[in-house]
């Protein structure tokens, strides 16, 4: 690496806020480098849990920590600097107070509430602010965050596992398993960046799944999301067996009898039905965006994934494909029909990557990251 080019020490801090990935949410992960008006590194660090120092702060800590000066540094930081006082105290004002004269940053804070503020407070003391540097790795890190601030809802990756012909199950509701080890296992590391896993209750009847995450070092467990119009989740699911998670069920009835044995298991219930007695999808991603929730990542099935589609709440597809065809059997989403070709949405492509013997299609709904 040569780390006498600024675009070496933005990559660095984007590595840096990479790391922060697990442990921050719900606030974003953001890495910060301090480098001396000679082009050495002084310090670095990334955002730490909720209520703890944010990257900046961890950079100035360990630059003290290696005894180097902060007077006269550039950070470069792949977020503005925070300039109010929420969890932690403002990270401009440290800056400032360290003796920062350039501040390279990737991306304005997309908190409406916010955006802008550390830059003007960083201009007003006389610090140079570049912005801009690393912008689109920055904000694909923390789609989640960006699409809560700006939509009021959380970005919605929904992950399926399809044959050649894009069969999810067979008629008889078995698909397991369609997809390879390897695919599964990289479908692990996409649960464990989400805030939630969203699964329908035809799902959890059918295969009971644990709908966990499993990786050896995983720093936390994703809340889990049922969609149960009619509190059918089994009280001896296997799903309760995942110690260290919250379960919220979404339901369309009142039925407290139902509703308690589910809160003795540790549930919270919540209502919010649809004119069809289904639950309301769009005002259930409100209330999880209220509950700091960035990203959903979906595991469900056609029925549900149908509806998502449907009402166009889904932003990123994750589709796992294995090379053999099933016949009949269920979709990826029950869409219904259409009368003409221009009624399907338009979805692009992100990336395609073999894994194991299956593909991994990642492909965003257009127009969606535009916000
Ligand atoms: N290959 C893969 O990637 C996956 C495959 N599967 C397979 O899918 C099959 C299950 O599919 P499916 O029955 O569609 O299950 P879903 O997980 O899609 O759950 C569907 C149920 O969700 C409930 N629901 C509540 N509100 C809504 C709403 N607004 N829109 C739609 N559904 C709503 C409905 O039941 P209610 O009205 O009672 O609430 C509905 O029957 C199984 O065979 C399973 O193995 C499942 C996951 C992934
Ligand atoms: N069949 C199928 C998948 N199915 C999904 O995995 C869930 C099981 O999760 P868990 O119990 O946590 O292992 C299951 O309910 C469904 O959502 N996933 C895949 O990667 N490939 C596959 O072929």
């Amino acid at each position: 690496m040569d780390f006498t080019h600024p675009d070496t020490w933005m990559r660095r801090a984007l590595a840096l806020a990479e790391q922060a990935r697990p442990i921050s949410p719900p606030n974003p992960a953001v890495g910060c480098v301090l480098v001396s008006p000679s082009g050495e590194l002084v310090g670095e660090g990334h955002t730490q849990a909720v209520g703890q120092a944010h990257a900046e702060v961890m950079a100035l800590r360990d630059a003290a920590a290696r005894g180097h000066a902060t007077a006269g540094t550039t950070a470069y930081v792949t977020l503005e600097p925070c300039a109010h006082q929420g969890r932690t105290g403002p990270c401009c004002d440290a800056l400032v107070a360290a003796g920062v004269t350039k501040v390279v940053a990737s991306l304005q804070d997309p908190n409406p509430r916010v955006a802008g503020q550390g830059f003007a407070r960083l201009r007003a003391a006389g610090v140079e602010v570049v912005v801009g540097p690393g912008a689109a790795a920055a904000r694909e890190l923390n789609i989640g965050f960006f699409s809560r601030m700006v939509r009021g809802v959380p970005w919605v990756r929904l992950k399926a596992a399809a044959s050649l012909d894009g069969r999810t199950a067979l008629p008889n509701g078995v698909s397991q398993w369609i997809t390879s080890e390897a695919a599964r296992a990289d479908g692990q590391v996409w649960r464990a960046r989400a805030d939630v896993v969203l699964t329908g209750i035809g799902t959890v009847l059918q295969d009971d799944p644990m709908m966990n995450v499993r990786l050896p070092d995983a720093a936390r467990q994703p809340a889990l999301v049922i969609v149960d119009s009619q509190l059918q989740t089994p009280p001896g699911a296997r799903l309760w067996g995942v110690g260290g998670r919250r379960v919220i069920v979404y339901t369309a009835v009142a039925d407290p009898a139902r509703q308690q044995a589910l809160q003795t298991l540790g549930a919270r219930v919540v209502r919010c039905a649809d004119e069809r007695g289904k639950v309301d999808l769009a005002t259930m991603l409100k209330d999880l965006a209220r509950h700091e929730t960035n990203e959903v990542h979906v595991e469900a099935g056609h029925k549900l994934n149908g509806s998502l589609m449907r009402e166009s709440l889904v932003d990123e597809l994750l589709l796992y494909q294995a090379p053999k065809l099933l016949g009949d059997g269920a979709g990826i989403a029950a869409l219904g029909s259409f009368s003409t070709l221009d009624q399907a949405p338009e979805w692009v492509w992100r990336d395609i990557q073999p894994i194991g013997p299956d593909l991994r299609l990642r492909a965003v709904m257009a127009g969606r990251d535009h916000f």
